[in-house]
């Protein structure tokens, strides 16, 4: 595990930061001359937590950004969520206490998808959000923005193979269910209330072979519409929430 800091930017994904999770915040930088009042707000509520404030230029704050990521002038430096590995996988299922919930995405590349997944992995209380290492979009700057800070709440587990840490998951008592569109069982009949890990496809292949093999059940999300797919992050919403349906209503 490594403990470093990275950058949040935008006004909400600062403000969400200093209001959920101040302690973690090392400092913020506001663009200098910026007339816009959230800012002003930001500025002041850091202060105010004795966080410090450093007004920096226009470019300094777009090298920060980083290419097509829009700053709005607000970013602030985080102290990171650890990077989790396999070797944590025993842990968080251990902890969460025979109901973990984990979501797993398989080589998803856009990193606004990423954000909504793990927004909402967050927001449904999962445990993790498990990604491969290569081929896959990691969290970046544009991932953090999009997640609304959910990026640096939940802890995201970086595996080198998941079809393998697929099966770790398996050997510790967690039921995996890869979520596709193309299935005859509904997700509406499947068990969730127990150890779950929910395996989401790539936005344009969908799930790999490997990784399908690895599931010991393959459900869809009923569209009585005529399209062909949902976006993997809508998708994950609903699967992830329909767990906690089931939880609630249990
Ligand atoms: C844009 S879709 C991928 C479509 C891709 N052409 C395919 O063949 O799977 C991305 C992911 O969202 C999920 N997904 C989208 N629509 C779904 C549905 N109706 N039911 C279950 N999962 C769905 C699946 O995990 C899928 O792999």
């Amino acid at each position: 595990m490594s403990k470093d800091s990275q950058w949040v930017v935008g006004l909400n994904a600062v403000a969400a930061a200093l209001e959920h999770d101040a302690a973690h915040v090392l400092e913020v930088l506001i663009e200098a001359g910026s007339q816009n009042p959230r800012a002003t707000d930001i500025e002041q509520q850091a202060r105010r937590l004795g966080i410090d404030v450093r007004k920096v230029s226009k470019q300094a704050m777009e090298g920060i950004a980083g290419g097509g990521t829009r700053h709005q002038g607000a970013a602030a430096r985080y102290a990171a969520a650890p990077t989790l590995d396999e070797n944590d996988l025993q842990d968080i299922v251990d902890r969460a206490d025979g109901k973990a919930l984990i979501l797993v995405l398989d080589g998803v590349q856009d990193p606004h998808n990423l954000g909504a997944c793990l927004r909402s992995a967050y927001a449904a209380g999962a445990h993790a959000v498990m990604i491969p290492k290569d081929k896959a979009v990691q969290v970046n700057a544009t991932v953090r923005k999009t997640s609304a800070g959910a990026a640096d709440r939940i802890p995201v587990v970086r595996v080198t193979n998941l079809a393998r840490a697929l099966k770790d998951l398996q050997q510790l008592n967690v039921w995996i269910y890869g979520i596709d569109g193309e299935a005859t069982s509904r997700i509406y009949d499947t068990d969730l209330k127990g150890n779950v890990a929910l395996v989401m496809g790539s936005e344009g292949e969908g799930m790999r072979r490997l990784t399908r093999e690895h599931c010991d059940g393959i459900v869809a999300i009923p569209m009585p519409g005529q399209m062909e797919s949902l976006n993997v992050s809508v998708a994950a919403g609903i699967a992830l929430f329909e767990a906690v349906r089931q939880r609630v209503c249990a």
